[in-house]
């Protein structure tokens, strides 16, 4: 058995700003999607056998010639994305084979500096028989809910509050099944999964996830990069 990956990477990045779509971003000479492929295939107790990757519809031959030489042995696909990151994932999954996959990984090209050890620790949890897996992180800020107006409603107690990354993995039936259904408003994936009321399981993540939203984030996806190269 093996696992599939599938990365949405479709998104423009309206909040980083720039002329490319952010998936195209270069950190250290390379791109964002190159980071996150690399990183995924770097989780050799993944056994990661098949990439499909949702890309800014157009840009399609582009990224499967600049993917080719960092996918190793595993098989790959690009696919246009869609409007939400969950039409992405949902175009994605698609491709994906039926037979001999026994958890599929959805991981953000955004998030391109995540640790091995989180991408093996979420499929561990999967093969383990937890059918929808999260790494997470504690939430370091006091959190509010707001009304429209902006007047804070309550403040929830931070102890059961976390920060959800990716890569998310899942039972793959499950993830068909979730995403067969009204994927409206949903963020991630395991919130399908929980509108289907299967429990999600979560496992430590890490703050090299972050997710390159900002341009600040350029800076600090540098700074790990340089560390890494000199380690
Ligand atoms: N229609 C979309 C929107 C997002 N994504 C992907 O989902 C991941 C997480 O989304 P985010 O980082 O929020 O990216 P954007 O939607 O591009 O950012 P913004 O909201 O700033 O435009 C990214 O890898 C992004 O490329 C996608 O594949 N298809
Ligand atoms: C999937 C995700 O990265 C988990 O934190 C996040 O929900 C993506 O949300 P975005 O609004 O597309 O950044």
């Amino acid at each position: 058995m093996s696992t599939a990956a599938i990365i949405p990477a479709a998104g423009f990045g309206v909040r980083l700003g720039g002329e490319a779509p952010k998936a195209f971003r270069e950190v250290g000479g390379e791109s964002l999607l190159v980071h996150a492929v690399r990183g995924l295939r770097a989780a050799t107790a993944a056994d990661l056998t098949c990439f499909v990757i949702a890309v800014p519809p157009g840009s399609e031959d582009v990224v499967l010639k600049l993917l080719e030489p960092y996918v190793g042995t595993a098989t790959l696909q690009v696919v246009a994305g869609g409007t939400e990151r969950t039409d992405s994932v949902r175009a994605a999954l698609d491709l994906v084979p039926t037979e001999g996959i026994d958890c599929i990984l959805v991981h953000d090209a955004a998030r391109s500096f995540v640790p091995v050890a989180v991408i093996e620790r979420v499929v561990a949890a999967v093969r383990s028989g937890a059918p929808a897996v999260v790494p997470v992180v504690p939430v370091t800020d006091t959190i509010k809910r707001v009304d429209p107006v902006g007047k804070v409603v309550d403040t929830p107690d931070r102890s059961a509050l976390v920060a959800v990354q990716t890569p998310q993995g899942f039972e793959p039936s499950l993830l068909r099944r979730a995403h067969a259904a009204e994927g409206l408003g949903a963020t991630d994936d395991a919130m399908l999964c929980e509108r289907l009321g299967v429990t999600v399981q979560t496992v430590e993540g890490s703050e090299d996830a972050f997710k390159v939203t900002r341009p600040r984030d350029l800076i600090l996806a540098e700074s790990i990069l340089a560390e890494r190269r000199s380690s």
